[in-house]
């Protein structure tokens, strides 16, 4: 469905200045899979989204988009794709209706098919009662569903959200996705997406594609990513004067780093927690040592940012770092 190959796109700001926002990204997408592209502010997701749907063009590298090339095949692309844009487009005097009609007629359906379209979509997003309704009146939530329908009246089959659900509270948050995964469903869709959110991007697509200045650093399952690049940490509770003993049956664990003790809790990070675990509660037993209580912490998909950059998503989200 999606086919990049050293994908580039710098912007020249001043005759000094050039930002290199993406740098030779290779990626390819399957018909129907959902991909998250993860990354922090400024790590060159909207670039590449913007690319992708033929908005901007690449400065160097190539992309196939639904069969055809985002350079010399632009008008071709965009009749093949729905791309919802951040803080998208409808116009707010417009009543809700309206504008989804008009952007089918945009599309080149006839009237007709545009109003039966929209009836539609209407439905499927739940917005039929408030299809007479000025896009200014929406909530934020009401707006951005109507946004998504703006992207897929013309029915396509690969769909660009970016950064779809920002803004958003987490109730309208997992509203919208109950919606969106509904519409993949129904239409058997395509779907790339932005997304600084992790849990969003951990919990709703099957593939994360995580960007950090302009290029792709880690393209795997959210669990594999988890489990490759972070691994599980497990937590015991001991008598401090058990520490010692408790690390170095710790440190033979398969895969065991990162052995840290705090207070009178051993930490390790293993790479596969729910089997480390009993193991390590059997061999303290073994020993006499007596273990008060034990967790496993499964990763997040921060944890694996933090591994891949030394930075935390996080953190680089509250920075606004740029890069
Ligand atoms: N039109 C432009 N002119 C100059 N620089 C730009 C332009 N568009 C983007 N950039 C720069 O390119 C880099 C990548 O920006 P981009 O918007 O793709 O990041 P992003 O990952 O989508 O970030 P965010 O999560 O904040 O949307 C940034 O450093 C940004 O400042």
């Amino acid at each position: 469905m999606i086919s990049t190959r050293e994908l580039t796109r710098d912007f020249v700001v001043s005759r000094t200045e050039t930002v290199h926002a993406v740098r030779g990204i290779s990626l390819d997408v399957q018909p129907g899979e959902l991909v998250a592209v993860l990354g922090p502010n400024g790590a060159g997701k909207t670039t590449t989204l913007r690319m992708l749907t033929t908005l901007i063009g690449p400065t160097a590298g190539t992309a196939t988009v639904a069969g055809y090339d985002v350079t010399t095949q632009p008008g071709q692309v965009r009749r093949k794709i729905g791309y919802v844009g951040q803080g998208n487009g409808a116009g707010h005097h417009q009543r809700a209706g309206d504008e989804l009609v008009g952007q089918g007629v945009i599309y080149g359906l006839d009237r007709r098919a545009a109003k039966r379209r929209t009836g539609e979509l209407l439905e499927a997003l739940e917005l039929t009662e408030l299809a007479g309704r000025k896009v200014s009146e929406l909530s934020g939530g009401q707006r951005r569903r109507l946004d998504v329908a703006m992207g897929l009246v013309h029915a396509p089959k690969l769909l660009f959200l970016d950064e779809p659900s920002t803004g958003l509270d987490p109730q309208n948050r997992a509203n919208l996705w109950d919606h969106i995964l509904r519409m993949r469903e129904q239409y058997a869709m395509t779907i790339v997406l932005t997304t600084h959110y992790l849990d969003e991007a951990d919990s709703m697509a099957e593939r994360v594609v995580v960007v950090d200045h302009g290029e792709v650093i880690a393209d795997d399952t959210a669990e594999a990513l988890k489990s490759r690049l972070a691994g599980d940490r497990l937590a015991l509770t001991v008598a401090p004067g058990n520490l010692p003993a408790i690390a170095a049956l710790a440190e033979k664990l398969p895969g065991a780093k990162e052995v840290v003790a705090v207070g009178d809790e051993l930490s390790v990070r293993v790479a596969d927690g729910p089997a480390a675990l009993p193991a390590l509660i059997t061999a303290a037993q073994e020993r006499g040592i007596p273990v008060a209580g034990a967790q496993v912490h499964r990763p997040t998909l921060d944890d694996v940012f933090l591994n891949l950059t030394g930075r935390s998503l996080r953190e680089a989200e509250t920075n606004g770092k740029a890069a």
